[in-house]
């Protein structure tokens, strides 16, 4: 059965997700040996993934400047501060710096050099309500040999209401070690997009396949429960 999870913060989000795998997931053993608990097909939508402060409409001049170090990290977790900024970044660069993919290079170059990115900011601004400002990063003639290739597939924006809505898709996402610093990465680019199409960040939306945690963190993400 899939689910929906609807939370204010990241961080909220990956609690909830957490305890969720650890109370019903099923156990797989992947392709590498290593057994997980997994649920297939979660959404979870982050009402304010800048935090609870941020963004608004203070003195009712519209701010569409975020700032990921303002977003609440789970008590002790250790994807934080500048490691979290460092991969954020990772997001919307086009360098792959030396990495076999990273998510910024398949957005931006890896398809013969086309910027998705800017290509889905340009479909916005023709027309507001576009319904293909899409970007994917599979690409089935080198990943379908390789062994290292990306878990998050395709990122959409839609603009309604002159609000900024994100939605990415997951095909494996391992929940307890990269669904939070993957949140962080997707809204940098949300805020990035959201800057150059003048909307303000909505919802963000991310929907993971297989949502699973790996057998080393079970003890970690029990004692979340
Ligand atoms: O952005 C990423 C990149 C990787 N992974 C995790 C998901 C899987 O646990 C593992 C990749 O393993 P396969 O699904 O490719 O077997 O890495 C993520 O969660 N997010």
């Amino acid at each position: 059965m899939p689910i929906l999870i609807e939370v204010d913060e990241i961080a909220d989000g990956w609690e909830t997700l957490v305890k969720e795998i650890m109370k019903d997931g099923k156990d797989v053993n992947d392709e590498r040996g290593s057994l997980t608990k997994e649920i297939l097909n979660v959404m979870v939508s982050i009402k304010k993934p800048f935090g609870k402060d941020a963004g608004g409409d203070f003195f009712n001049i519209q701010s569409n400047s975020n700032d990921i170090s303002n977003i609440r990290v789970p008590e002790g977790y250790f994807w934080k501060g500048d490691r979290l900024k460092t991969y954020s970044e990772q997001f919307i660069s086009d360098d792959k710096q030396g990495f076999v993919y990273t998510y910024g290079n398949r957005l931006r170059a890896h398809f013969k050099g086309v910027d998705q990115i800017n290509e889905a900011i340009e479909r916005l601004k023709n027309c507001r309500e576009s319904r293909r400002a899409i970007s994917i990063t599979w690409d089935q003639v080198i990943d379908s040999k390789n062994d290292e290739v990306p878990c998050m597939i395709l990122v959409d924006f839609k603009i309604r209401d002159d609000k900024l809505y994100t939605t990415a898709l997951w095909r494996s996402h391992d929940i307890y070690g990269a669904w939070f610093p993957n949140a962080v990465g997707l809204s940098y680019l949300a805020q990035y997009v959201s800057e150059r199409v003048n909307a303000s960040i909505e919802t963000i939306t991310i929907h993971s396949i297989s949502a699973h945690i790996y057998e080393v963190n079970f003890k970690e993400a029990q004692e979340l429960l």
